[in-house]
């Protein structure tokens, strides 16, 4: 069947598997209950969902008929399995055909590049710790080890060996797993190198300074047998990665031997075209032409397999969407709200690192602990972070796009989008950081008039025929918000001015000591003497500042968050000394407040609307735009 006639669309499949391909692949009948299903099953099995369908659809034309892929499926739909199993298959087969794992002789064999670093870890930790899927259990110096991925492939192909030889093979190749990326000691990724892995998991551009830097282990990178473009079309991309189109210059030289993978859950992901092309005709940019363009790139062997389990909609099945209309400047004040209403591991992304910085600023006054993640930290930094986060059930991790893609961090159960994402592309990968292997996740917008565009743009790409449903808001509570948030503002902002006080006049010292030669002493002292004094008192008056904000923003947050007028009947301590007043976190959790919301008659809304004040405060607005 020819790729390009194969219609791609809404949980369609490009090309299916039909029972008899599955009765070809030799010994899979045994191993499916463990593993992966037909899609007869998985068809009868809704629970499986998409997950392991995208193994099922491509593993067997891998492995058996050595097809390079080209996989579109939903975010936290198993992707790196989808790849990761039939390369780790093929390498031990071949070391079955030459009897063996021989040790300190081996040569690279697979090569995985990923955007991020953070990914490329990721994808190396997964192959490395494939063994946690399963409820078999394989013996290992006297350690049991889980190992789903590894019985699937000794029961299809290995069945010659004994399951301890396997094992040990096995074992011995996920130690060979080397990742090479940038921000972390080129010595040490040189030194990794020296010892042959035979699978490199690296960004582009640390590989391509080793590819001219180490000749002798990456000198043959053109013979690998296996290539994987992992988030392909964010790679590609023109202006990014220009040291991924050198790399390919240089494996593209012989590709007769090579298997490709390609995957994202974008891939076939195409932008609606502008209103001035009014015929569809006239836009070029179809499902076809982006994987026709990939392939011209990345260069593939024949005719791959094409699978897309990709909805219309984009985003994943276990999604819930919505979003939160509010003003640019309060933008803050409903991201406290659904922080401390709706406490669970939540992530939320930002269009800039600027924007990052701001947030963090606030919801560390606001005592939220937040994490950060963006491009122009430290490398230790950014890992050590995610490993944070990863370990705190309520863990808030402020983030730019360089995590939006990939991330496997489980346990993710809100994705803020604290502005409309500048792309479609951008917007499913950020949210597909949750709701992800078959769970439920929910994700928010918070966006301002401004923004009404963006949105307007990303709902007709991601073929939406209603709006998001907006997000409750219990605006009762928005005023006690209101007077912590408008105060950690106030502190962050005084905190920052102070902070750039004193490193300026750091700077100022030290450029004065170095310029020591070229000043006489009298100049310096007379010139300095008067402003020394007047920044002296200027810093204690603001260090003063910081201080009485401080103080009354902790006095805040020491009382639980109520309804004002609450606060004001509850105006005497209980005898505890305490106010006893409610907790602002219910029972409830995000999704269900939504859940909630959308089944609300229209009338009881209007009630609680009324209730709240929205309503009076909507009506003195149009009349006043009418005066
Ligand atoms: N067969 C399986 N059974 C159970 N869990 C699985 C299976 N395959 C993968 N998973 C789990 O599903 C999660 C998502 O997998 P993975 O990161 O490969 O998704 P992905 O499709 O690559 O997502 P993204 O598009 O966001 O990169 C991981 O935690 C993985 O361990």
């Amino acid at each position: 069947m020819d790729w390009k006639s194969v219609p791609l669309g809404d949980g369609e499949v490009a090309i299916d598997m039909g029972e008899e391909d599955w009765q070809g692949f030799g010994g899979l009948e045994e191993c499916t209950q463990y593993t992966l299903m037909k899609p007869s099953e998985l068809k009868k099995n809704e629970e499986t969902g998409s997950k392991e369908k995208i193994h099922a659809l491509t593993i067997p034309s891998a492995i058996r008929d050595h097809k390079d892929i080209l996989g579109a499926a939903e975010t936290g739909s198993g992707k790196t399995l989808a790849f990761a199993i039939p390369i780790i298959h093929g390498i031990l087969q071949e070391k079955l055909n030459s009897e063996g794992l021989i040790d300190g002789d081996n040569k690279l064999e697979a090569l995985i590049l990923t955007p991020t670093r953070e990914l490329a870890l990721q994808v190396r930790n997964h192959i490395v710790a494939a063994a946690k899927y399963t409820d078999i259990k394989i013996l290992v110096n006297n350690e049991a080890i889980d190992n789903r991925a590894a019985y699937f492939i000794y029961h299809t192909y290995i069945k010659t060996k004994s399951p301890e030889s396997f094992t040990k093979d096995f074992l011995a190749l996920v130690y060979l797993v080397g990742f090479v990326i940038g921000g972390l000691s080129q010595e040490k990724q040189e030194r990794l190198l020296k010892k042959r892995p035979q699978i490199i998991v690296a960004t582009p551009g640390r590989l391509w300074e080793l590819m001219e830097r180490v000749t002798s282990y990456l000198q043959n990178i053109e013979s690998v047998r296996y290539l994987v473009i992992d988030e392909a079309d964010r790679m590609v991309e023109k202006g990014h990665f220009q040291e991924l189109h050198r790399i390919l210059e240089r494996l593209n030289a012989s590709i007769a031997r090579r298997q490709t993978f390609v995957f994202s859950a974008t891939l076939t992901l195409v932008h609606a075209p502008p209103s001035r092309l009014k015929s569809m005709k006239a836009w070029t940019k179809t499902s076809d032409n982006k994987l026709a363009n990939l392939m011209k790139t990345i260069k593939m062997n024949g005719k791959p397999k094409v699978v897309d389990l990709t909805r219309k909609l984009g985003t994943a099945e276990m999604l819930s969407e919505a979003r939160i209309l509010c003003g640019k400047e309060e933008k803050d004040m409903y991201l406290y709200y659904f922080l401390v209403k709706h406490p669970g591991r939540t992530l939320v992304f930002c269009n800039s690192i600027d924007c990052v910085r701001h947030l963090k600023g606030v919801f560390d006054q606001l005592q939220c602990q937040p994490l950060w993640l963006h491009a122009s930290m430290l490398q230790k930094q950014r890992l050590k972070n995610l490993e944070k986060f990863s370990s705190k059930p309520q863990g808030l991790l402020l983030a730019t796009d360089v995590a939006a893609r990939g991330l496997d961090i489980p346990g993710i159960q809100h994705v803020l989008h604290y502005q409309v994402p500048r792309t479609s592309e951008s917007y499913i990968h950020r949210s597909g950081r949750t709701a992800r292997a078959a769970k439920e996740g929910l994700s928010v917008i918070l966006m301002d008039p401004s923004e009404v565009s963006a949105y307007r743009k990303l709902c007709f790409t991601l073929n939406r025929e209603a709006d998001l449903p907006v997000f409750p808001i219990d605006a009762e509570l928005m005023p006690s918000i209101q007077d912590r948030v408008k105060l950690a503002q106030q502190l962050a902002l005084e905190m920052h001015r102070l902070e750039k006080k004193s490193a300026d006049s750091k700077w100022f010292e030290k450029a004065a000591k170095e310029l020591d030669l070229a000043l006489s002493d009298s100049d310096f002292s007379r010139s300095s003497d008067s402003d020394d004094e007047d920044k002296k008192d200027e810093q204690q008056e603001k260090s003063k500042l910081v201080g009485q904000l401080r103080s009354r923003l902790n006095q805040l947050l020491s009382q639980p968050i109520a309804p004002r007028r609450q606060m004001g009947i509850t105006k005497y301590p209980t005898r505890s000394g305490k106010l006893d007043l409610p907790s602002v976190q219910n029972e409830q959790t995000a999704l269900e407040a939504l859940q909630e919301e959308k089944q609300e008659p229209e009338s009881l809304k209007f009630l609680r609307k009324v209730k709240s004040g929205k309503v009076k405060k909507q009506k003195q607005k149009k009349l006043k735009r009418r005066k």
